[in-house]
């Protein structure tokens, strides 16, 4: 297997080369230059797989210069219930994401059990162990630098802390995180975390992570790399969950299932575009948005006009306060059919500030080829989905799995079976939950009290040049 550039300027590479890469050097995003297939026969050998040996089975597809052995054991090592144990199933926690039926045919995948009590710990747990063993193999080092809107940065900073050769600098939006978000990173007293405080939006820290990668010179010199899900690492454990949650749900394997994303960056429903095109039956993939709607309205419409900060803003939802959707990069590529030339052509207008509106033939792709359908929500519609799911099913879910909920009563069909992707567990937004429910979340053991903990952080303007200027000081070449 072997990864090209969405833009076409990369010669073919292996995995452990985009691994340490992250964004490719053309600026555009790797992929394979095919997706592994699945058939029906192969699809029901997998059905009966326990999470570790199902990750195996696909991960292994995309992965041939690892050996298998080696890669069984990293695979076994991250998938553990002692991982996955944080959140409201115990119990299940062997079964790592396990569903919570809602009715007979609506479900809630839980994804949020990890360390940090949202999905990004089902990816990055395994990047924190692909990084540690690759780096060990080449005695390389690599500083992480990454953005997040509240999630990425505690689950890669927890994937990553303490681990040999590997620093985290980690930008996050000044006073737009959660207080448990905010707590959770800033607490963290390692010596190769580093948080920074940037005064805008995540779209601002993602374009600055951007604009670092691609000074080629920089990233070569002080040896910089991704974890954001610009990084294929991030995407391809991320497709193993649909497979998961594909067996959990369905009745027979190779019947429809129809999964609801709440979706931000565009990364975690990319990689259930990627299941499916891999074989793995999903009729409709939905895009849940809230008020930031730059996806809804590229679903909906054809166009996609990613925003300034005028048009960006602070919601309830507050990880998916993004208008700038990286992933939607790889999205594309494949809807155009893998025209390197078109992209490229595409993301110059987005990258001036313009973007694109698609073709009549390529929109109705959107939806009929690819099964796409979206929704958007409000802060009333959040509020009012968090408080129906528990008066109707007694289960409490988080302002972002609330924004699925709502896309998924707009889009379900009864006679076809609907997962909603949990995205984090309720503790995390406690002021959003207090005001939906009149209570405080459960918070899993060990967390009380956590924002009482010191919090160490740098706050910088959003300015690329007085970023590196912080990472040159800090990182020794
Ligand atoms: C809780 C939560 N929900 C949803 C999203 C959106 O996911 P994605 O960026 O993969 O679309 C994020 C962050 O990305 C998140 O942290
Ligand atoms: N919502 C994310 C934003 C970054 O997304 P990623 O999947 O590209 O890392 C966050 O919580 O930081």
């Amino acid at each position: 297997m072997r990864y090209i550039s969405t833009r076409g300027g990369m010669a073919p590479q292996a995995f452990s080369d985009i691994l340490l890469g992250g964004l490719a050097p053309d600026g555009g995003l790797s992929i394979p230059e095919t997706y592994p297939q699945f058939d029906l026969a192969q699809l029901q050998a997998l059905a009966g797989l326990n999470y570790r040996d199902l990750a195996f089975a696909v991960i292994s597809r995309f992965v041939d210069d690892i050996p298998a052995a080696d890669l069984k054991a990293l695979i076994d090592k991250t998938y553990t219930p002692a991982v996955y144990c944080n959140g409201r199933s115990k119990a299940q926690s062997e079964h790592i994401t396990p569903l919570i039926k809602l009715d007979n045919t609506l479900f809630i995948q839980e994804l949020s059990n990890g360390p940090t009590l949202a999905f990004k710990d089902m990816a990055m747990q395994l990047l924190g162990n692909l990084f540690e063993y690759v780096l060990n193999q080449r005695g390389e080092q690599v500083n992480i630098v990454g953005a997040t809107s509240g999630d990425t940065g505690s689950a890669a900073e927890y994937a990553m802390r303490g681990k040999h050769g590997v620093n985290v600098f980690m930008l996050s939006p000044y006073g737009k995180m959660s207080p448990f978000q905010r707590a959770q990173m800033f607490s963290l007293q390692d010596a190769n975390i580093f948080n920074l405080s940037v005064k805008g939006f995540f779209d601002a820290c993602q374009d600055i992570v951007k604009a670092i990668n691609n000074d080629a010179a920089f990233k070569a010199q002080y040896k910089i790399g991704a974890v954001n899900s610009i990084n294929w690492g991030r995407i391809v454990a991320q497709v193993v969950y649909y497979f998961k949650g594909y067996f959990s749900a369905a009745k027979t394997v190779g019947d429809p299932v129809d999964f609801v994303v709440p979706s931000g960056n565009f990364g975690n429903i990319c990689a259930g575009h990627i299941a499916r095109q891999m074989g793995l039956p999903i009729r409709r993939l939905i895009v849940a948005t809230n008020e930031n709607d730059v996806l809804d309205e590229f679903f909906k419409t054809g166009g996609y006009f990613p925003r300034g900060v005028d048009k960006t803003y602070e919601t309830t939802s507050p990880s998916m306060d993004i208008s700038k959707a990286s992933n939607l990069e790889r999205f594309v590529f494949d809807l155009v059919g893998r025209d390197s030339n078109k992209l490229a052509e595409l993301w110059r207008s987005v990258d001036k500030g313009e973007g694109f509106k698609l073709s009549e033939s390529e929109f109705a792709l959107l939806h009929d080829t690819y099964g796409f359908r979206s929704e958007a929500s409000t802060h009333a519609d959040r509020i009012a989905s968090i408080r129906e799911v528990f008066d109707k099913y007694g289960v409490q879910i988080d302002p972002h799995t609330a924004d699925g909920y709502k896309a998924a009563k707009a889009h379900r069909d009864s006679n076809v079976v609907t997962v909603i992707m949990e995205t984090a567990l309720p503790a995390k937004f406690e002021d959003t939950m207090r005001e939906a429910l009149g209570i405080n979340p459960a918070r899993p053991a060990g967390l009380a009290g956590l924002e009482q903990l010191p919090q160490r952080f740098d706050a910088l303007e959003a300015d690329a040049e007085a970023i590196k200027a912080y990472l040159r000081e800090r990182i020794a070449v």
